[in-house]
């Protein structure tokens, strides 16, 4: 096994090591420690498992128990009530247990409905993230935010549960879909947008060589990104505070997803249209130069995502970011930017809330 770069997200006893590295479902002795004696269940998606299925199987069968597969769904639907009771039923007609272990093998829907299986299986069970889209590579594998949606929003019902491994092996991305890989980028482009302006500025320069699916363009971005997304979990694990900030263009991107229906905007399409509104608010709240918006824009444009957001009616918008969870009492928090690489948190009066939204319609 080429020698895989690692991170460690630095959180006392939970802390874990990030692998990155092409090849790492070949050989991977870290990975077969964790599973060694135990019962593992491999769950995955209707497009992931037939590609990675038998190689993980084959990578753990070996030093486990026993390895079964789990398969939902490919798509945000299946991050649902019915989809975690069927992972739960087969786990307890297959006898695993509390020592049991759960490999999440696909993208950020099969990291966040996995690493729920496991938060609540038996009160809660040890899992390995193993992230195969780029948006789960540089965001979702990372942090613990673990969960399904509910009809009236994203993600809300959940719980925080550290992996005790993330291994990113960078070889899957050959085989994701260009639109899949260009969702991935928002959450890249994000990164850069709320805490580093350089690497913003690497991510234009790179668009094309990432778009190309170039491996060392991925490597650099998937690092950095994990780079950031590590040292905000370990500064505020549970979003006490600037965690936050991982959630610039969410609240906005979020009722986008809600408002369509989970699955027709991808969820990095969402937050690329999000960002463009929050962005905006952002220069009308007097933080940020006019043209670092068009600049943010711009870099949005050209990965080849959206920058305007369906044109519903603006009260469906506040209806469903008033149960945003950084709202306070109903009343939205936004995540704002003090100028590209810098982010914050704010209130905002809802006449300028509503401006934007509609200034952004398609
Ligand atoms: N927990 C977090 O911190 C966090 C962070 C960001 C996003 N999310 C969540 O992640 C989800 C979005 O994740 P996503 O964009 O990875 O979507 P996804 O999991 O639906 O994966 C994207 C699509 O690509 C396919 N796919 C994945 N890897 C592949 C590969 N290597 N080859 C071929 N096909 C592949 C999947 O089957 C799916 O159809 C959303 O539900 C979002 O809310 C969670
Ligand atoms: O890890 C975080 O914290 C994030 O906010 C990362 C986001 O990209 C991600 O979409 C997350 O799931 C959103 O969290 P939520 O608390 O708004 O559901
Ligand atoms: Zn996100």
């Amino acid at each position: 096994m080429p020698s895989p770069q690692i991170l460690t997200v630095d959180l006392g006893e939970r802390s874990y090591d990030i692998q990155v590295g092409h090849g790492l479902l070949d050989e991977n002795p870290a990975f077969q420690a964790l599973a060694r004696g135990r019962s593992v269940a491999v769950i995955s998606d209707s497009n992931v498992d037939p590609i990675y299925g038998a190689k993980v199987e084959a990578l753990l069968a070996p030093v486990a128990h026993q390895v079964v597969r789990i398969v939902v769904p490919a798509g945000e639907a299946s991050k649902c009530w019915q989809q975690l009771d069927a992972i739960h039923d087969r786990m307890l007609e297959a006898r695993l247990d509390r020592k049991s272990l759960i490999v999440a093998l696909g993208g950020g829907v099969v990291g966040d409905l996995a690493g729920f299986a496991a938060a609540s299986f038996q009160r809660g069970i040890d899992f390995v993230q193993v992230p195969t889209s780029l948006l789960a590579q540089v965001d979702s594998s990372v942090g613990g935010k673990t969960g399904i949606n509910h009809a009236r929003g994203k993600n809300m019902v959940g719980a925080f549960h550290q992996p005790r491994l993330v291994v990113a092996d960078t070889g899957t991305l050959k085989t994701l879909p260009s639109r899949e890989l260009a969702a991935g980028l928002a959450e890249v482009i994000k990164h850069g947008a709320i805490a580093n302006r350089a690497y913003l500025e690497q991510v234009a320069v790179d668009m094309p060589a990432l778009l190309a699916c170039q491996p060392e363009a991925l490597a650099r971005a998937i690092l950095a990104s994990m780079r950031i997304k590590a040292a905000v979990v370990a500064a505020d694990e549970r979003e006490a505070g600037v965690r936050a900030h991982l959630n610039f263009g969410h609240t906005f991107g979020h009722a986008i997803e809600v408002g369509a229906g989970y699955g027709k905007w991808l969820h990095g399409e969402a937050v690329a249209a999000g960002m463009v509104m929050a962005a905006d608010l952002s220069v009308r709240l007097g933080r940020m130069p006019a043209e670092q918006l068009d600049e943010l824009r711009r870099i949005i444009t050209s990965a080849n995502l959206p920058t305007r957001a369906p044109a519903w009616p603006v009260d469906d918008y506040l209806r469903n970011m008033a149960i945003d969870k950084k709202a306070e009492h109903g009343i939205p928090v936004f995540v704002v930017l003090n100028g590209l690489g810098h982010a914050a948190t704010t209130r905002a009066d809802e006449a300028l809330v509503r401006a934007v939204i509609a200034d952004h319609l398609r």
